[in-house]
């Protein structure tokens, strides 16, 4: 029996499917960082707090 037809190849597609989802959270996280390092620097530009539990983060942890 080769790999391909073993009951294992049907778990091929789930496989594929996470692998995308996966480069899709780094993608998405890398974008995240980037939104918050200009977050960063239009904070520090303009001398606001960049402290947790401020602003948006005490928001969304009040939520
Ligand atoms: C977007 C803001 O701050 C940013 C929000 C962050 C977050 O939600 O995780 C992280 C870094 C902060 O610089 C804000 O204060 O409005």
């Amino acid at each position: 029996m080769t790999v391909t037809s073993s009951p294992n190849a049907g778990l091929l597609p789930f496989r594929d499917l996470i692998n995308k989802l996966d480069h899709q959270l780094v993608e998405i996280i890398s974008q995240r960082l980037s939104v918050c390092a200009e977050v960063a620097r239009y904070k520090k530009e303009r001398g606001i707090a960049m402290m947790p539990g401020c602003g948006r983060s005490r928001h969304k942890l009040d939520r």
